[in-house]
């Protein structure tokens, strides 16, 4: 039998309005990650794919949000986990990349500072040696003069060479799982394609699987291996890429893929430098 990194079973998360209803914002999610997968997200605004992300990564408010059904981490279940556990997870085991790399670090401290103590919180490394892998994976993914980007402020990069930066942090600790929510939404077309071609390099060299939730189909052509398509928070379609989009099935899926924007990986001009 497969061994499955991550398997969502039967996910329903509702929310609590300020009637004390509960709406149901996804239902029947099933879907399962392989080791070094990259599994699309695709669908309308509003389709459920944060909430469903959120639900991965036990980030919902438990006051107000019911979360139902079974997520698995190499079998461990994560619906319910006590908040201390979920948080040696997050950022170790999952780590999580979203569309504005900025929210990920606090304007005050530097990005070494930052960088050093992510390390620091998930493994048992002084912090002369984090500094260390800090600069070691940063050289990796070719990010520019490492020694000087750890002295800078989040304010004083680029939107593209932050969330790169971002990635770096993640792929220190070599996490099972990244879950990309809109990761290059915001960037321009240069750093899209880094970003996407940084993803793809840290799923070749530490097998990590990746959830890419993108608005973007062409993005998703490109980088994923299979999809889900969602609409009103259900899955709707789930298939191979090339199946996805040379048969689709669901007329919502073949409505999306008349929209579809084109970003051609392979067929840019860039080269793999930074
Ligand atoms: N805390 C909440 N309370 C009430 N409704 C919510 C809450 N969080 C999300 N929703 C609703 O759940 C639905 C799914 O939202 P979600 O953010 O998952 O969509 P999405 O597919 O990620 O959209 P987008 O592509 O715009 O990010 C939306 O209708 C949203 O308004």
């Amino acid at each position: 039998m497969e061994q499955f990194i991550l398997s969502v079973s039967d996910l329903q998360v509702a929310v609590k309005n300020k009637e004390g209803f509960f709406t149901t914002l996804v239902k029947d999610i099933n879907f399962e990650m392989k080791k070094g997968q990259i599994l699309g997200v695709v669908g309308e605004s509003g389709s459920g794919k944060t909430v469903t992300s959120m639900s991965i990564l036990q980030l919902h408010d438990r006051k107000t949000t019911q979360v139902g059904g079974s997520i698995k981490l190499h079998g461990r279940e994560l619906n319910g986990i006590g908040n201390n556990d979920m948080r040696n997870i997050r950022g170790k085991d999952i780590a999580f990349i979203m569309q504005n790399p900025m929210n990920a670090f606090s304007p005050v401290f530097t990005i070494g500072h930052q960088f050093v103590e992510t390390i620091q919180s998930h493994t048992p490394l002084k912090k002369k040696q984090a500094k260390e892998l800090a600069i070691d994976v940063m050289k990796s993914v070719n990010l520019p003069e490492p020694d000087k980007l750890l002295k800078k402020y989040p304010f004083q990069l680029s939107g593209g060479m932050l969330q790169r930066v971002v990635i770096s942090m993640a792929a220190c600790l070599h996490p099972s799982v990244i879950i990309a929510d809109e990761p290059t939404t915001a960037l321009d077309l240069h750093n899209q394609l880094l970003v996407l071609r940084l993803l793809d390099k840290i799923r070749t060299d530490y097998g990590t699987s990746i959830l890419l939730i993108s608005h973007d189909l062409g993005v998703i052509s490109e980088m994923a291996d299979d999809v889900i398509v969602m609409k009103q928070g259900r899955i709707v379609e789930k298939a191979n890429v090339f199946d996805l989009f040379d048969h689709p099935q669901h007329e919502y899926t073949k409505k999306l893929l008349k929209t579809r924007p084109t970003l051609y990986l392979q067929k840019q001009p860039y080269t793999y430098q930074f």
